[in-house]
């Protein structure tokens, strides 16, 4: 697979690669020309995409605003119904889906189709709950006063999504966005447009109305970021990314007093107690800390074991890890595919050194020259609470293990950041479970799994890992307003 060419040819619809933006309907070239699309295992170029200008976006908001009056109208079950054959298409077309996004993205083909049945899952899961956007009827507080509470879509949707999960970070913003009667306006990270301006192809081929979901690609985030913070027809802005760039919409968004949900930042401990099934440890430990290449915002940062079981859990980890398959996301079998780009390997490495310098040895790996974006895995012992590691997200293929002696310890350790978004811990003693579980400062915690994400819970972070939640019935809430009617009768 060298161009965009070939891709095509991967495919068993090869109509699927679109390179367009998704406008009101309509296929769209950038005003600003096209910018090249690479994959992170061979460097070379899949796709030119569509370039758009800020005047576009700004279009494209005012198309998004009139179709929203319209699809409002819709009734709950109308809406289900479209939604659910987008999904459907979705998942008929999982493979030649998870083929584009290994294709921009680098993860393993086998993950890269994962994300496009849990991505599809929030469609399918949110266009269910279009049906049950309840209000309320209250007790007036007056004899003649009559009060109902409505719920009604808060009106264009506007989403900033990142590379790592391109497929699935849309989906659980636009599902509940449409869901709720909003429309939606999407501009997908330019290094993985291609997952996004697909799900266009497939809406428009859903019956989704013109301008209800709208792709919008763009080279220069800031300028796309300003005109959704800027543009009065915006009310709602849904970020996922780094907590700095966080800061910079909310920033942006105060202005117009938009609402805002932000998927931020995590430094995720992964705590291994005395009394954990240590085999079931060790494979949490792999799908938390290696999924996607470790380029994940739930995935274990910090690894924190138990003296008593702290050697032979770095033995157990390491033997594993040593036995999984680096190489291009196409490749059988691979298991760890290329970072994301040059900048997310150094990063990794500067977790490294950092460690090294400060004292932490190295089990497996160590910092050796990248081949191209691959980085091969790397385990360090003896880290502690000094190191870079345990403040900042690491985003990459390295486990530091800390050492801890008792509950109190590593509870303060664990809290011990900005960050909270996930967090995971291994134990039996059911005490000791609810003990951890309730003191962690985090929005998710997992008991003995290293995997949290699924449609049906509420996904988000406290601290500075965000605001709001998505997924679950609470995932639709954002994209709601409430109103109430007092009625003198
Ligand atoms: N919560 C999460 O899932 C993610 C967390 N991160 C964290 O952020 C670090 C850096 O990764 P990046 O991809 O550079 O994250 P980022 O926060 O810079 O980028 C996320 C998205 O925001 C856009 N963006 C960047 N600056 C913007 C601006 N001023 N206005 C509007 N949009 C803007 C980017 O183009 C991208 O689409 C990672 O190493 C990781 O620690 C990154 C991606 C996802
Ligand atoms: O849904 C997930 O598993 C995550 O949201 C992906 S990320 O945001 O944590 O990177």
């Amino acid at each position: 697979m060298t161009n965009e060419t070939d891709l095509k040819s991967m495919l068993k619809d090869p109509s699927l690669l679109e390179t367009r933006a998704y406008i009101g309907g309509k296929w769209v070239d950038g005003d600003d020309g096209t910018f090249d699309v690479t994959n992170p295992a061979r460097g070379d170029v899949v796709a030119k995409v569509a370039n758009l200008s800020r005047a576009q976006v700004a279009g494209a908001i005012a198309q998004a605003e009139a179709a929203q009056k319209e699809w409002a109208k819709w009734t709950g079950k109308e809406r289900a119904g479209v939604m659910r054959k987008w999904f459907d298409l979705m998942m008929e077309n999982q493979d030649d889906l998870g083929a584009i996004l290994t294709a921009e993205q680098g993860k393993p083909l086998a993950e890269a189709k994962g994300e496009i049945g849990y991505g599809a899952s929030f469609i399918e899961f949110f266009g269910e709950e279009a049906k049950r956007i309840y209000g309320e009827t209250v007790p007036g507080h007056q004899r003649d006063k009559r009060i109902t509470v409505l719920k009604q879509p808060i009106g264009v949707a506007a989403s900033i999504t990142p590379w790592n999960f391109p497929n699935a970070m849309i989906t659980r913003k636009a599902a509940p966005a449409l869901a709720a009667g909003c429309s939606f306006v999407a501009r997908p990270a330019a290094e993985t447009p291609l997952s996004a301006i697909v799900m266009g192809v497939l809406a428009e081929r859903a019956g989704i109305p013109a301008g209800v979901f709208n792709v919008l690609p763009s080279s220069s985030s800031s300028a796309v970021g300003k005109e959704f913070c800027e543009n009065p027809a915006v009310r709602k802005l849904t970020f996922t990314g780094s907590t700095e760039v966080g800061r910079i919409l909310l920033k942006q968004a105060a202005d117009q007093v938009m609402k805002c949900s932000m998927e931020l930042g995590g430094n995720a401990p992964f705590i291994v107690f005395d009394d954990a099934d240590l085999d079931a440890a060790v494979e949490g430990a792999i799908l938390c800390k290696f999924r996607n290449n470790g380029q994940t915002c739930v995935c274990a940062n910090r690894i924190y074991v138990q003296a008593g079981v702290y050697d032979d859990f770095a033995a157990r980890l390491k033997a594993r890890v040593e036995k999984m398959k680096i190489g291009d996301g196409f490749e059988e079998g691979v298991d760890l595919g290329p970072l994301i780009n040059p900048a997310a390997g150094e990063k990794v490495k500067e977790h490294i050194d950092d460690a090294v310098s400060k004292g932490a040895t190295v089990i497996l790996g160590g910092n050796g020259a990248m081949d191209g974006n691959f980085l091969p895995p790397t385990i360090v012992t003896g880290v502690t609470q000094d190191m870079q590691v345990a403040q900042d997200e690491t985003f990459g293929p390295f486990a530091p293990l800390f050492k801890f002696t008792d509950e109190d310890e590593v509870i303060a350790m664990a809290n011990d950041t900005i960050f909270g978004l996930a967090s995971y811990f291994y134990a039996k003693d059911l005490s000791r479970v609810y003990k951890v579980a309730e003191a962690l400062e985090y929005g998710i915690v997992g008991v003995n799994t290293g995997i949290i994400s699924t449609e049906v819970a509420p996904f988000g972070g406290v601290k500075q890992s965000g605001l709001g939640r998505e997924g679950s019935h609470h995932g639709i809430e954002d994209y709601l307003e409430m109103k109430y009617i007092c009625m003198s009768v």
